[in-house]
């Protein structure tokens, strides 16, 4: 077993443990929002899928309205209309002009458009005020090409993303199946909400905040309760669990008494290693199950939440073979001092925002058992080993910002 690793150190041995092949499913679109595509998604269509018009207005011929204005506007005859979806069928000639609606293709020998506020109506004819201009018609294609690939595989379906895949004319997508994360929690102390809390208990907050990362990063949850005292009964229950791509145990991992998690893991699997440079989640452990590998995070629950974050999470985006990385650093000037700490890297929580430039404050008590911190703030500010930030120095700063 390894020990006090680096952070780089420890993300590198939990990365490999992502070696799972997670298969896929087809899911009509309505039901594929946040999943993560297995395939890439070309085009079926252009689109437009002829020139149309961006405007509600007339179709014409530039060259009849070139010099018109409000003093000599120039009038046209109008022949026809071209609703969306209805498109005008004869052509336009000399002098001539049909109505177009936004999105309808612009019909033959016109090749400009003008909008409607810009004329008046008079019967079956039409005043142009100013002259029609080709700017306002977008040519086919101008967003979509047939044939060419928008989509990547590995890429999250976000809003806009499964709009695109709609536009592209795809009514079913192959996406990876989401990778099922166990959870279990430990903890004499820890009792459920909604049930009395004893002397000295605490409600079990890291399951669900665990839940939501796990949601977030584009895996299953599975809430496996709370271990019981004995290594068999912690098997049998993983066992009842089903298949899990990764395994999440919270608490039992600090230098404390006696835990039957780490027990399990010691003589029925094998711990890679234990304890990281940094604080807070020091003391996170890699094991492996069997196959399973096991993520040992830290009680505390800033501890838990930090230490998902930064490994967990990364773990699932490559299990997803996700095009985006796990998480980015900007650059922010500190408005607030944040403290660090010898021979660890340092991950503070703080509220990230634009006052003519990116800052960052701390979200007050830093304390790893203040969940608040996680609640509050929207970015990890890292600091180097064995520095401290001053006001006004620039911090890398790490947004929380989560998409889903
Ligand atoms: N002598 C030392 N003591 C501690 C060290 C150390 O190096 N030497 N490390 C500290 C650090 S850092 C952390 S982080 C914690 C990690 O402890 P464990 O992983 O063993 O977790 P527990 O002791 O079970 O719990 C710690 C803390 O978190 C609360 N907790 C636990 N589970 C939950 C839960 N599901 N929901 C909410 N809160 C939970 C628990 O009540 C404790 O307060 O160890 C330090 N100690
Ligand atoms: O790593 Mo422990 O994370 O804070 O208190």
């Amino acid at each position: 077993m390894r020990t006090s690793l680096t952070v780089e150190e420890a993300l590198e041995l939990v990365l490999a443990e992502a070696r799972g092949e997670l298969g896929v499913e087809v899911l009509p679109l309505k039901e594929a929002w946040g999943r993560v595509l297995a395939e890439d998604l070309a085009a079926l269509v252009d689109h437009p899928d002829q020139d149309d018009t961006a405007i509600d207005g007339y179709a014409c011929r530039q060259e009849d309205t070139l010099g018109a204005s409000r003093e000599s506007p120039v009038r046209l005859k109008v022949i026809g209309e071209s609703p969306a979806g209805k498109p005008f069928g004869g052509r336009v000639g000399p002098k001539e002009a049909v109505a177009v609606y936004t999105g309808a293709p612009v019909p033959e020998g016109a090749d400009a458009v003008i909008r409607v506020e810009d004329t008046r109506r008079e019967g079956d004819e039409v005043l142009l005020f100013a002259p029609a201009s080709p700017k306002d018609i977008r040519p086919k294609g101008d967003d979509l090409r047939r044939g060419e690939v928008y989509l990547k595989r590995g890429d999250l379906l976000s809003p806009g993303r499964l709009g695109l895949a709609a536009a592209m004319g795809h009514p079913r997508v192959k996406v990876f199946r989401r990778p099922r994360v166990g959870i279990l929690t430990t903890g004499d102390e820890v009792v459920e909400p909604g049930e009395p809390l004893p002397y000295g208990g605490v409600y079990n907050s890291n399951a669900y905040s665990l839940l939501g990362l796990v949601w977030e990063a584009g895996g299953e949850p599975v809430l496996l309760g709370k271990v019981e005292d004995e290594p068999e009964k912690v098997l049998a229950r993983l066992e009842g669990a089903g298949r899990l791509d990764l395994l999440l145990t919270s608490g039992g991992v600090s230098m404390g008494e006696y835990d039957v998690v780490r027990k399990v893991l010691e003589e029925r699997g094998e711990v890679l290693f234990w304890k990281v440079k940094q604080q807070p989640g020091g003391p996170l452990l890699l094991a492996r199950l069997g196959e399973l590998p096991v993520l040992g995070l830290p009680g505390n629950p800033v501890s838990s939440m930090v230490t998902f974050f930064l490994y967990g999470r990364p773990f699932l985006f490559r299990l997803l073979q996700r095009t985006e990385p796990p998480y980015r650093a900007l650059k922010a000037r500190a408005l607030t001092p944040f403290r660090g700490a010898p021979g660890k890297k340092v991950f503070r929580r703080g509220v990230l925002s634009f006052e003519g430039e990116l800052v960052v404050r701390t979200t007050g008590n830093q304390s790893s058992g203040v969940l608040r911190s996680m609640a509050q703030g929207n970015a990890l500010v890292v600091i180097p080993p064995d520095r401290d930030v001053q006001e006004g120095q620039e911090v890398e700063a790490i947004p929380l910002t989560f998409v889903l």
